[in-house]
């Protein structure tokens, strides 16, 4: 079943600095997204991946083209829903995250994870225990929980950034970048937690640099060239290309 149709998607902006000069985002770019599957977003620096992952959460709207969200109530077409639809949707079905973490002034690590889950009406207590599984998954240590991610390292800032966004199993997870900060260990410790804890329910877009990562995780490749669709591959053509460079 496809769970997202992205159609014709447009994204262009208008540099006003620049004289009213625009800059192409994304040019009618178009896929399928299957329910369950983990489709990594690859190419070269400015070819578009982050604008791609923002028109999807609609952080960005799209200048023309269509996201269709196949939700379990109906079609929505995230391009062009009403707000109030968008937030709806990020509040129950869709994450995203990107390398950054947002931080919440004082609020422990373990609270940061937990926060999804809470807002979603699970126990306070049980969601502490979600996040503090996810948390010792990917190795941040124990003296941390506790501590204000304000203070902490990149990487593992990045890492209560991702146990966030995989704490609530979101039908649809956008990740944009999720482990750039991570050394070769975490990255590992990431890429395990990334195949285990989320069920066939969750539908991954991610977008990543390290080849190591989408071979591992995901099952298909969209290829951006310059803003538009190079191809669409099976993660093992993808390797294949790689390897024979
Ligand atoms: N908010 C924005 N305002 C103006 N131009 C933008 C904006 N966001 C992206 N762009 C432009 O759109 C193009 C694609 O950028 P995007 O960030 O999507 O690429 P990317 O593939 O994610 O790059 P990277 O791998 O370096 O993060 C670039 O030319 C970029 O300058």
């Amino acid at each position: 079943m496809t769970v997202l149709s992205v159609d014709g998607l447009s994204k262009t902006f208008d540099m006003h600095v620049l004289g009213d000069t625009q800059v192409v985002g994304l040019d009618d770019v178009s896929f399928d997204v299957r329910e369950g599957e983990f489709l990594a977003v690859v190419g070269e620096s400015g070819s578009g991946k982050s604008s791609l992952l923002k028109c999807l959460y609609r952080t960005y709207d799209p200048s023309s083209g269509e996201v269709v969200y196949h939700s379990p109530d109906g079609d929505i077409d995230l391009a062009s829903c009403p707000d109030r639809t968008v937030i709806d949707l990020r509040g129950d079905s869709i994450g995203y995250t990107s390398q950054f973490l947002d931080e919440i002034p004082r609020v422990p690590a373990v609270d940061v994870v937990a926060r999804p889950l809470i807002e979603q009406g699970v126990d306070r207590e049980d969601a502490r225990s979600v996040a503090r599984d996810l948390l010792s998954a990917l190795s941040v240590p124990e003296s941390l929980w506790q501590a204000y991610p304000a203070t902490f390292s990149g990487g593992e800032r990045q890492r209560v950034n991702l146990a966030q966004a995989l704490a609530p199993k979101p039908d649809l997870l956008l990740l944009d970048e999720p482990t750039s900060a991570l050394d070769p260990d975490t990255r590992r410790a990431a890429i395990d937690l990334l195949s285990t804890y989320l069920g066939s329910e969750t539908t991954v877009v991610g977008v990543f640099h390290n080849t190591d990562v989408v071979d591992a995780v995901a099952d298909r490749v969209v290829v951006l060239d310059d803003g538009r669709l190079q191809r669409v591959v099976p993660t093992e053509a993808y390797d294949e290309e790689v390897v024979l460079g």
